[in-house]
């Protein structure tokens, strides 16, 4: 159920302004001598200051305590929560998959459900991503989540989450997508069990990919994001601040809510993405083309077109292409793949690969579909086909994925993943 009482502003990119009190955004200028209804103000910055226009993301803060007022910062264990290449465990050359992981029993939130799937980088280099599974059934009421290390995507599978951020709220149910920048304090009510992907980028922001020849609309259109309206708690009640620092986490007593910005003013902002509104490109011709046509958002490297970490999606779409294997064909690729399913099947691998679960074909390890799809995309009669009810997605890295030993010796792994390609025959024959 969408919560009719949110309001949002829209544009990727664009430089949002919003007040919750009327008169609290200074005007002409960010930190007058006063500002208006006692405020404070304060800046939270994404990129260096001297970051080229393009890439600039900083917003200015108007609320009633800046965030340095808080407790000392104690080690706060959670064993789940891995960071970085270091913390992966010997991961085998070969592809992997994961069945779906149930929500736990027990009283669970989104900080204390986070489970380190695979890693690769370093956030101190500010570069490279993990792949984290959230699974809550609980609501943050009187904590907040702060990570320094890097901006975090979130992909709900199951249940709407509200995410409080200290620029607003933002509803996000399967389907669609939240986009929570690098040190900007939230936290996530659940409606119930609550599961999803997270990838958390220590490197460069994710930005909507260049569109080449495909000219000034398509794929993910800037005005399809949404950013929240400011709104801020009115109760004083004290608050537990855990912030993620370079893969520990620390946790600090608050005496009230760091929901208290009446107002602000910037483009360094949290996003919600509804995939729905994804215009998807494909073949009207032939050939399966390469995945990168359903980039929602890049992450880019200092290597051009080599990404940190590409957010693919694969949704809903029609299949029309002649005299052609539709499936993705076999290959080996030096980015590194790790995937997840939303929704219904995924093409490649229509039964094993169930929604909740992943799979992991790192750097120049092969795969593709599965016999049993290679059978029937061989033989299907190629009408056009509309692939429905299917959300599959994909966090493409240049950086090869080191599983964590969660991932590995946790129970999810599907031992018998690479038996799907054993009936995969020598159908060769000398004379045709
Ligand atoms: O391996 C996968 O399923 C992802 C993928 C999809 C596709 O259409 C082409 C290449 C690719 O890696
Ligand atoms: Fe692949």
């Amino acid at each position: 159920m969408s919560n009719p009482n949110l309001n949002y502003q829209s544009g990727f990119g664009n430089q949002f302004a919003s007040e919750a009190v009327e008169g609290a955004l200074p005007i002409g200028r960010n930190s007058p001598q006063r500002v208006a209804h006692g405020l404070y103000a304060e800046l939270l910055s994404g990129t260096a200051f001297t970051a080229p226009r393009a890439e600039n993301l900083r917003t200015w803060m108007y609320r009633r305590q800046p965030s340095v007022v808080i407790g000392a910062y104690q080690p706060l264990p959670q064993p789940y929560l891995k960071t970085g290449a270091k913390d992966g465990v010997a991961t085998p050359p070969d592809p992997l998959r994961w069945h779906p992981v149930d929500v736990p029993e027990q009283e669970t939130d989104f900080v204390q459900g986070l489970r380190t799937v695979v890693v690769n980088g370093d956030p101190d280099a500010q570069t490279g991503m993990a792949a984290h599974l959230y699974l809550a059934n609980r609501s943050m009421t009187d904590s907040a989540f702060v990570n320094a290390d890097g901006e975090m995507l979130l992909v709900p599978q199951q249940g709407t989450l509200t995410i409080t951020t200290e620029l607003g709220m933002l509803e996000v149910a399967p389907g669609e997508i939240a986009l929570l920048p690098r040190g900007m304090a939230f936290k996530v009510a659940v409606d119930g069990p609550s599961r999803g992907y997270v990838c958390e980028n220590y490197g460069a922001h994710f930005r909507l990919p260049e569109l080449g020849p495909i000219g000034s609309n398509g794929l993910a259109n800037a005005r399809d994001f949404l950013a929240p309206v400011a709104a801020h708690e009115k109760e004083g009640t004290p608050y537990r601040l855990i912030k993620k620092y370079n893969g520990a986490l620390w946790s600090a007593p608050a005496k009230s809510s760091p929901f208290n910005v009446v107002a602000w003013h910037g483009n360094l902002v949290p996003f919600k993405y509804d995939t729905k509104h994804f215009m998807t490109i494909g073949s009207i011709s032939f050939d399966h083309p390469d995945p990168s046509i359903f980039t929602v958002l890049t992450s880019p490297s200092d290597t051009a077109g080599t990404a940190n970490c590409d957010f693919v999606i694969f949704p809903p779409r029609w299949m029309v292409a002649e005299d052609t294997f539709r499936p993705p064909w076999y290959h080996r690729n030096v980015m590194s793949e790790f995937m997840g399913l939303v929704q219904g099947q995924y093409d490649a691998k229509p039964e094993g690969f169930k929604p909740g679960g992943m799979s992991l074909h790192n750097c120049m390890v092969p795969h593709g579909p599965d016999a049993e799809a290679f059978d029937a995309a061989s033989s299907a009669a190629l009408a056009p086909r509309k692939l429905d009810d299917t959300l599959a997605f994909m966090f493409e890295s240049r950086w090869r994925f080191h599983a964590t030993e969660f991932a590995l010796n946790g129970g999810a792994l599907d031992s018998g993943y690479a038996s799907c390609w054993a009936n995969l025959k020598d159908n060769f024959k000398e004379q045709a």
